[in-house]
């Protein structure tokens, strides 16, 4: 096995689930969302966890989606290969009719690194991965407007100040995995989260950031940290590289005013 397998290989099984997430979409409709959503997460869940299986049997998996047992099972942290998966982020834009704000994640993380990543925006007809991490686009000016994304549903309270004091327009997007790609693929500047999330939320969009250079931290500015006991990951920041220290000395400032 080669380390650009697991590139591909994250590659190939986001982009497949995503495919069977759109099929699924399309056959079941949207008049009762309930059931869409649950038969998204559990029918993409078991896609994945059955290639892993298959595919690669000796590692570890970590999913959304498996059971609070699975989840828990001691045996991932002395793992030296975790798979962290969230077979659909943005379960609530996927149930809703015309949005493209919902994707796939698929990350490995290899003893104390994510190293490889993929993210599949199925609606949006891409998948962005580490075996060939996107170009970043340039950053604004000092000075210049930029965007930042933000949860359509829960965003962190003091972001509404944040992007006051920056002169930054805020721009709601479903799934962290579509904010995170905005922010690489230049529909937005930065992407900010706090209030609550866990490591699979993060794992695959923050692979392919880092392997495309982007910023990426805690919004203390630590870096995150992956395939902990607790997989709660509460707060991140993914920015172009340019603007991260201004955002950061910004959100400590307003830390420290109301903290
Ligand atoms: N305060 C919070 N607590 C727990 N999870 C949160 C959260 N805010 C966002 N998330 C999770 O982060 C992902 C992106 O959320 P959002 O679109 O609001 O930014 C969603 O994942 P899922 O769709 O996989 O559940 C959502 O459940
Ligand atoms: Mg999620």
């Amino acid at each position: 096995m080669t380390i650009r397998d697991d590139h591909s290989l994250a590659g190939d099984l986001a982009t497949e689930a995503g495919e069977r997430l759109l099929e699924l979409r399309a056959r079941h409709g949207f008049d009762d969302q309930r059931a869409l959503k649950d038969a998204g997460d559990r029918s993409s869940h078991r896609f994945l966890m059955d290639a892993l299986e298959r595919l690669r049997p000796s590692d570890s998996v970590l999913s959304e989606e498996a059971t609070r047992e699975e989840r828990m099972d001691p045996r991932r942290l002395t793992a030296s290969r975790v798979w962290i998966v969230d077979p659909l982020d943005g379960t609530r834009e996927y149930s809703e009719p015309g949005r493209s704000d919902w994707a796939v994640h698929v990350a490995l993380w290899q003893e104390g690194a994510l190293m490889a990543g993929a993210v599949a925006l199925p609606a949006q007809g891409r998948t962005l991965t580490t075996a060939e991490p996107p170009v970043l686009p340039k950053a604004p000016a000092a000075g210049e407007p930029f965007r930042i994304a933000v949860s359509r549903t829960r965003p962190p309270e003091f972001v509404r100040e944040l992007a006051a004091r920056l002169g930054a327009e805020l721009v709601p997007i479903g799934s962290a995995g579509a904010k995170i790609s905005a922010v690489l693929t230049g529909q937005v500047e930065a992407y900010v989260h706090a209030g609550g999330q866990y490591e699979w939320d993060s794992a695959a969009p923050v692979a392919v950031a880092l392997a495309a250079g982007a910023h990426v931290s805690r919004i203390d500015g630590s870096p995150p940290a992956y395939n902990q006991a607790d997989p709660s990951l509460p707060d991140i920041l993914v920015s172009l590289p340019d603007l991260a220290p201004t955002m950061l000395a910004c959100i400590r400032d307003l830390h420290r005013q109301s903290p």
